[in-house]
């Protein structure tokens, strides 16, 4: 699928860095560089644009890595670009570990998928229909 993505970041375009991978990394793109203190969290530019097609959304996820060595994560993970939005990504990182994490630009913070979505279209109903699972929820099943 190809879609209109605007540059004005100093990194190259994101790609996939293996030929299955299901997310392309994003890349800061800082005036200077940005010091995540424990438990701070700030949204970082991507100098990116795009223009989803209807009916796709871009998810914005942490990358492994940088959580399990540096305990980096996304606040409001995943972040959810929707296809009229025409503004800059930014990735809200949060630092949930005991040391300062400096971002550069070119460093890459965070995975964006795009995805297929339904638009629903809502059927009022007094009733709906019968399950085993019924209302069960919350581990009802068991834990292990
Ligand atoms: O990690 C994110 C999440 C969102 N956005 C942008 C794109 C998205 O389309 C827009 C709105 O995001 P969302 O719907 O999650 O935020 P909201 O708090 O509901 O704001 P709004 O009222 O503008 O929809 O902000 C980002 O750049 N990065
Ligand atoms: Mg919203």
């Amino acid at each position: 699928m190809i879609v209109k993505i605007i540059n004005k970041s100093k990194n190259q375009l994101p790609g996939y860095e293996t030929i299955h991978s299901a997310g392309m990394d994003l890349r800061a793109d800082l005036e200077a560089p940005i010091v995540l203190q424990p438990m701070e969290r700030k949204l970082i530019p991507t100098g990116l644009y795009i223009e989803l097609p209807e009916s796709f959304e871009a998810q914005i996820r942490p990358r492994s890595g940088l959580a399990y060595k540096h305990g980096i994560s996304i606040v409001n993970s995943p972040g959810t670009i929707d296809a009229d939005y025409r503004g800059e990504i930014k990735v809200l990182l949060v630092n949930l570990s005991t040391e300062a994490f400096e971002i550069n630009t070119g460093d890459r913070i965070a995975q964006m998928i795009v995805a297929r979505h339904e638009k629903v279209s809502w059927e009022e109903a007094e009733i709906l229909n019968d399950t085993t699972r019924g209302a069960g929820g919350y581990g009802h099943t068991g834990v292990n």
